[in-house]
This record gives structure tokens, C-alpha cells and sequence, in this order.
């Protein structure tokens, strides 16, 4: 029934072409692994915490509205002041001076007459908010009810559908939010484009009444296609959900579909916001005003953003990947972007319901049943898919060989098309941009959603054979942007390769390694592809997630003689984490010893053979060095080794575990990272906060982040040597070393110039932002 034109057909056909039916419902990512393949799919609609107009915005713009005024207004006044400069200037005597006097007053009083109008618009809105509060505090049973109940909210329905059809063609009008009322929703289901009826999902909805101004009478309209009584009861959800977030939260809410004003509008509000200090005033200087929130720090460029990954932390991380996708959207969120995070459901996430729906895919020939796990933190929606081919590889994400069916049934309205953008991960992801024009924008569908893909590490490519192409399920004329010449392996298919030549934008995760993408060594084969898409690359150095990165509130220096401390209690916390961790670890127990931390993983990349070859010097000095990893047999047996050889001094603890590793960083004194290319790297970024100096090959983004400690000027953040080579590790690793020892106040600098830098996701999130407008603007 592909009511879009004609979708390709192939050894999968049969599922996407399901999928490709279910038009903008749904997108499938298909991520691969070397001969193994996942795929990876789609996006939920799901629900909760959506964006809309935020109450100040409409304010601004009812003002605005209402008086034409801020602008006219702000030269009145101007105008105001240079009559009175000159009545000055001109003395004070006489009938021009009464003349002016009397100008002055009249403007006065039309400027108070003004803002009495003002003040009771004000009130007038107030009262219609807390009007719509009364109305939910009514409701209170029923929502409850509605809550404990079964009743069904699908996430996909034909009615669903049509409201995104009828936004879709707009570009950037970031309409598509729809709120749809149950009733409706149940009625419809059924529509014509799901041709099942779809499993329900009790979905809580965040979402705002759109407050617009009536043109002319100056009150505001509940006005929407959808009923009234629906949407004060899912504004009183958003209302819940904001009083439980407070202030830590984002203020994302969902807009109304049918009423989101457009982008133009929003520029509107922002231009009057910017000019109406009078009116901010007036607002400001009345004290029930706590109901009006602050616009969105991204104001206009508020957007939908679904970001997809193989690993999400903290529910499931291998690496610096789970990170970031467990970072950087709550970062989105809390800018007011309404953001999705979809990975896959490794194991049972507790925090994660189930919502219900259960698709079925053909996966390889088979039937497969795929469910979705969803949670709602921190003003982000994590949607976790859950296949039995997804359970118990958590210890080995990345391993096995398999194909794996990735969707997400999408309801294609809360998120929309209009106003969203996808951002994909590393190879494994990097389906998503091609599926996203193939499957849809070239069958005129989803035409402004935008792909922006994340390159993390560019060495892991999804490579396989030419035939590998069939499994993608795509037109042959696809081939061409998966084909890639390799010296070694002369043609090959290439995931990477076409998710960088498709996707709107390239994001790297730091200047340092854009740069070196773009060289025959660090774009391991890619790096022409790379260059010819130069002018939609763009490298932004990953931020931390400070709340579980911080040595004050670590939840993991909270026992077992371990504290939390902060850059006032550096001198006696961090020295305690020490003692325990000696202590842990069957260490001896010393102050005086520089204890040397490394954690990664046990691969050519993180350089852990340089330090293997610094280890007989390194045992020549009274050093501590404890070693966390897991990865190449050889390398984890060699950690073995060097703990049963030197015993007194090495710990190589094999393996990968979350507390040690913050152990580790708290407790350590020095941190080595001589990785051979390093993307960004983020635990020289953790250590720093952690008031542990970084020593590390200065590559990529340990070169951007570490500025080399400069003993004259007491500037610097550690040390980094310029070559992966054994030598040059020694030479760095032995001056810390003597700064350690020698010169405890330059150590303490080097500390407190870590610990106090802002290495948020705050900024970085604002980067990306810019991205992401510069891919929903791009053609
Ligand atoms: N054995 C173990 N036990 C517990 N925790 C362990 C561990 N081994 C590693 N980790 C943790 O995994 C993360 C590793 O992140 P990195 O950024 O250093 O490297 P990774 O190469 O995985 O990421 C890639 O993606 C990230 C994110 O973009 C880039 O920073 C990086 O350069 C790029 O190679 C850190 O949180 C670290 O603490």
C-alpha cells in the first residue's frame, strides 16, 4: 500500500517496506557492525516534554500586539529626554518653557496611561492561567485516573498522519508538535496509513494551552482544533512535570501543532522581547509574576531533536559514545530543544517503562518482535528498543554477528518533520542519513527534516564486502555512495562513507581531530570524502557531564573511605580518595607517592604499549601506576603481568567498571592518556575537574584541551609530548614527576587551573545548536 511511489525492495524487503509504508512514522537506522549488522531504527513519537511559546514570549508578543508599541515607544521616549536636555539648555523662563513643561507632562502621563494598560493586560493573563490551573487542580481525579488507566495513547495513528502532513511543508515552521487528544487518538487509530491497529502506549504528555492573543480585543483564545477539555488537561501535565523538575529542568513543553506560531513568528516574539525593556520592567516589578518563565535559551532556534546511538549511558556505555549520548541531549533539553534520545534496551533498565507496543519486523527472513522501553529524565525522552537480539550483549555490544532490526515506530506529530533534526553516531548510525533520503525525502516525504551525523571515532567504518550492499535494502543506484576504493582491500562497502556524503551536517568532537580527519593518516581512507565535504564539518570539543563528573557530589566517593571534596577541600579530600584507593586496591597506603592513573580501553589507540614500554623506568621511581581497561587479550594479559611483577607498585584491574573508574580519577594524582589519535578523549577532561593533571600525547582533542603546563608564567593544564613514542611519554611523565615533587605550589596551580574551568556540555550544546540551524536552513 505504498501510497509514496514505489519503495526499493531487497533481501528485507519485506520490513522496509513495512516501514517505508508507515511514510514519516518511522526511519530506519541500520547500523552495522563488520559482517554484523543492527539496524537501527527509527523514531517514536513518544511524548512529555515537548516546547512550545513560553508564557513571557506571548506576553511579549501580546504587548506588542496590542500597542504596535515597542518600538514606537522606545523613540517616544528618546524623544521624551531630548525635550527635557534642551528645556535645560534653554533656561528655565518663559512661555516656551511652560510650552515644553506642559509637553512633558502630557507625554508623561500618556507614557503612565500606557503602562496601566499594560499592567491590567498583564492581570488579565494571569487570571487566565490561573484559571487554567483551577480547571486542572478539577481535574485532579480524572488525570489521575487517566494516568492509573490503560487508556491507550497510540503513538501512531492515521489522524497522527494527516497532522503532520499538513505541517510538513512547512519549512522550519516547527509546527508539528501535535497535541492530540486521546479521544481522538483512539478514534482514529485505525486511520489508513497504519494498517494495524497499533499497541497503545500510556504516554504522559507535557504540553502548554497555546496562549495567543486574539487580534483585537486583547484576550487570549484556548482556540484549537482540538478540544478545549483535552488541552487543559495535558497542560495540567506539563504543569506537574514542570513543578517536579523546578528549576533544574528544561522549560520545554509541547506546542499545540495546529498553533505553534511559525519561525517567523517566533522572530517576532524575539525582537519584541529584545525591545521591551518597559514592559519586562512592569512585569518584573509585579510580584505575582513567579508564573512566567524566562523564554528558551535557544529562543527562535528552538527545535525537535532525536539523537540515535548504539550506546547510552548510564544504561549502557562501552566508551566516550554512551557519554555523550547520555549527556549532550539533557544539555539540548535544558537550552529548551525537545529532545529524544532512541538506543537500543541492552538489558532491563529500571528506570525505563514499558510502553506496551509491540511491532513486528522480519529481521533477516525472521519474525522478530520488537518492543520500546521509554523514560522521561531530565526534559529528555530516552526510548530504549528492546529485541531479544538486543538482550544479554550489554558486556559486548559490538561483538557477535548479526542483524538486528532497529525501528521505532514514529508518530511522526510530537516530534514532526518540519522542525526536526536527527542526529546520528559514529557508523552505527550512519544509516540514518541515507534511509532518511531514500526511503523518504526522495519519495517527497519528511522533505525538511534534517541529519546531522557525529563522528566519534572514524577508525570503526561498518566495512564489508560489496555484497554487504543487498542487506541495506536500497536502490542500486544507492551503491555508489557506499563504494569505497581501499589500497588494501581494493573495493569495499562502506557504512561511514555514505552516512558522511548524505548527511546535512558533520559534526567532529574536536577541532584538533577535524583537522586531522582531513589527512591520509587520521582519516583512515576516508579523509578524501571528508575533504570534499569540508564545508559541512564542523568540530566541537564534547562537554562533561558535570553533575556525575564532579568531586562533590560523586556518588561513588561516598563510601569505603572515599570523599567528596571540591576545589576548597582539594587539600584534605583528594589525598583521602588516595589513601582509599591504596587502600582498595592493596596498595600501600602513602601520601608522598605520585599514584598514576590510566583507564580506556586496551587497544591500539589508546597508546597503552607506549606505557607498557615506560614501565621498567617508571619502576625505577617511587610511582604508583594503577591501570583500568579492557579490550585486546594481549594487552588485558599484559596488565596481568605487570601487576604480578611488580606488585608493590602496579594494579591492572581488567575489566570495565563505572565506580573504579571515578575511583581511579579521584584518587589518582596524574593521568596518562598517550593515546595514538584521540577524537576528544574525555577522561583527561574528567580529571581535571577532578583536580588530577592530565599528561597526554598532544593529538587531536587532548591537544585542544590541554594547554602544556608553562613553568614561567604558571599557565597550563598539563603535559603533553608530540609524538607517540615511548621517550617523549618518559620525558613528560618525569617532569610532572618533578613538579610533583619539587614544586608543590606550581602542582596546586595546575589543580585549581583544572578544577575551575567550565567543561559543561553548556557551550558545546550551543554549538551544536548552531549546526543543527544551519542544517534546517540548508537546501
Ligand atoms: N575499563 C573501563 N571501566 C570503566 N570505564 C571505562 C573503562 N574504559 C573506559 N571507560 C570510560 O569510557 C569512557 C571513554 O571515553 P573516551 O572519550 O576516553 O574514549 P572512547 O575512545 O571510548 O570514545 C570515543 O568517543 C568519545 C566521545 O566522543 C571521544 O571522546 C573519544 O575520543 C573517542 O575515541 C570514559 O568515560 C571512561 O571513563
Amino acid at each position: 500500500m505504498a501510497s509514496t511511489g514505489s519503495f526499493p525492495t531487497g533481501v528485507d524487503g519485506s520490513a522496509l517496506l513495512n516501514i517505508a509504508n508507515r511514510r514519516q512514522h518511522v526511519i530506519p537506522i541500520l547500523a552495522f557492525r563488520p559482517r554484523k549488522h543492527v539496524e537501527v531504527g527509527g523514531i517514536s513519537d513518544c511524548n512529555s516534554a515537548g516546547f512550545s511559546r513560553d508564557l513571557t514570549l506571548n506576553l511579549c508578543s501580546r504587548l506588542s500586539q496590542c500597542c504596535g508599541r515597542n518600538g514606537r515607544r522606545r523613540r517616544w521616549t528618546t524623544q521624551l529626554v531630548e525635550a527635557t536636555g534642551e528645556a535645560a539648555e534653554g533656561g528655565e523662563s518663559g512661555d516656551e518653557s511652560d510650552s515644553l513643561q506642559a509637553t512633558i507632562d502630557k507625554s508623561m502621563s500618556q507614557v503612565l496611561a500606557m503602562q496601566k494598560d499594560l499592567l491590567q493586560q498583564i492581570s488579565e493573563r494571569k487570571k487566565l492561567v490561573s484559571s487554567i490551573k483551577n480547571s486542572i487542580i478539577d481535574q485532579e481525579g480524572s488525570k489521575q485516573r487517566y494516568l492509573e488507566s490503560d487508556v491507550p495513547i497510540s503513538i501512531v495513528d492515521a489522524a497522527a498522519s494527516k497532522d503532520a502532513e499538513l505541517g510538513k511543508d512547512l519549512p522550519g515552521n516547527g509546527t508539528s508538535f501535535a497535541a492530540r487528544p486521546q479521544q481522538h487518538l483512539e478514534a482514529t487509530t485505525s486511520g489508513d496509513v497504519q494498517s494495524e491497529k497499533v499497541p497503545s502506549m500510556p504516554l504522559k504528555f507535557s504540553m502548554t494551552p497555546n496562549l495567543e492573543p486574539s487580534s483585537s480585543n486583547g484576550s487570549y483564545n484556548m482556540e484549537s482544533k482540538n478540544t478545549t477539555e483535552v488541552r487543559i488537561s495535558d497542560t495540567k501535565t506539563s504543569m506537574e512535570e514542570d513543578s517536579n523538575k523546578k528549576l533544574k529542568d528544561t522549560t520545554v513543553k509541547t506546542a499545540i501543532l495546529s498553533d505553534r506560531p511559525s519561525c517567523a513568528e517566533d522572530e517576532k516574539h524575539e525582537d519584541v522581547k529584545e525591545s521591551s525593556s518597559v514592559d519586562a520592567n512592569a512585569e518584573l516589578d509585579d510580584p505575582s509574576n513567579e508564573d512566567v518563565k524566562p523564554p528558551p535559551l535557544a529562543g527562535v532556534n528552538v527545535m525537535n531533536i532525536i539523537l540515535v546511538a548504539a550506546e547510552c549511558a548510564p544504561w549502557s556505555k562501552t566508551g566516550g559514545l554512551g557519554d555523550v549520548a547520555g549527556a549532550l541531549p539533557k544539555a539540548l533539553a535544558r537550552r529548551g530543544h525537545r529532545v529524544m534520545v532512541v538506543a537500543p534496551r541492552y538489558s532491563n533498565y529500571p528506570e525505563a517503562q514499558d510502553s506496551g507496543v509491540r511491532k513486528r519486523y522480519k529481521v533477516d527472513g525472521q519474525d522478530m518482535e520488537v518492543n520500546y522501553f521509554q523514560a522521561y529524565i531530565d526534559g529528555v525522552d530516552f526510548v530504549f528498543i528492546d529485541s531479544p537480539i538486543f538482550q544479554h550483549i550489554e558486556k559486548n555490544i559490538y561483538g557477535g554477528n548479526r542483524v538486528v532490526p532497529w525501528y521505532v515506530p514514529c508518530g511522526g506529530v510530537c516530534y514532526g518533520d518540519g522542525n526536526l533534526v536527527f542526529i546520528a553516531n559514529d557508523w552505527h548510525t550512519a544509516l540514518l542519513p541515507v534511509y532518511l533520503k531514500a526511503y523518504y525525502q526522495d519519495n517527497g516525504l519528511m522533505k525538511y527534516t534534517r541529519s546531522v551525523l557525529v563522528i566519534h571515532n572514524i577508525a570503526h567504518q561498518g566495512r564489508g564486502p560489496l555484497d554487504d550492499f543487498s542487506y541495506v535494502d536500497l536502490p542500486p543506484h544507492y551503491l555508489d555512495l557506499f563504494k569505497l576504493y581501499d589500497p588494501v582491500g581494493g573495493d569495499h562497502f562502506n557504512i561511514f562513507a555514505a552516512g558522511l556524503k548524505t548527511a546535512d551536517r558533520v559534526v567532529t568532537v574536536s577541532h584538533g581531530y577535524a583537522w586531522e580527519l582531513k589527512t591520509s593518516e587520521g582519516g583512515w581512507g576516508l579523509h578524501e570524502i571528508i575533504n570534499e565535504n569540508d564545508w559541512k564539518l564542523r568540530g566541537i570539543v564534547n562537554g562533561i557531564d558535570t553533575e556525575d563528573w564532579s568531586p562533590e557530589l560523586d556518588v561513588h566517593l561516598q563510601s569505603d573511605g572515599y570523599v567528596n571534596y571540591s576545589l576548597d577541600t582539594l587539600q584534605s579530600g583528594k589525598p583521602q580518595c588516595k589513601a582509599a584507593l591504596q587502600k582498595e586496591l592493596g596498595l600501600p597506603v602513602r601520601a608522598d607517592v605520585p599514584l598514576i592513573g590510566f583507564i580506556g580501553r586496551l587497544d591500539q589507540q589508546k597508546g597503552v604499549d607506549l606505557i607498557a614500554e615506560a614501565v621498567p623506568w617508571m619502576m625505577g621511581q617511587d610511582v604508583q601506576l594503577v591501570m583500568l581497561g579492557t579490550g585486546r587479550p594481549d594487552l588485558e594479559q599484559m596488565l596481568r603481568q605487570f601487576e604480578g611483577q611488580y606488585n608493590d607498585k602496579v594494579r591492572g584491574w581488567v575489566g570495565f567498571s563505572v565506580k573504579t573508574a571515578h575511583r581511579i580519577t579521584a584518587g589518582a594524582d596524574i593521568l596518562l592518556m598517550p593515546s595514538r589519535f584521540e577524537p576528544c578523549g574525555l577522561n583527561q577532561l574528567y580529571a581535571m575537574r577532578y583536580g588530577t593533571i592530565p599528561v597526554v600525547h598532544a593529538v587531536g582533542g587532548l591537544r585542544d584541551t590541554v594547554q602544556p603546563f608553562n613553568p614561567f608564567e604558571e599557565s597550563g593544564l598539563g603535559w603533553t609530548f608530540a609524538r607517540a613514542d615511548g621517550n617523549e611519554l618518559m620525558h613528560a611523565l618525569g617532569n610532572c614527576l618533578l613538579t610533583y615533587h619539587q614544586y608543590k605550589e606550581s602542582w596546586e596551580g595546575l589543580q585549581k587551573r583544572g578544577m575551575l574551568q567550565d567543561l559543561s556540555w553548556d557551550s558545546a550544546a550551543q554549538n551544536y545548536e548552531e549546526v543543527l540551524v544551519a542544517a534546517k536552513y540548508q537546501w
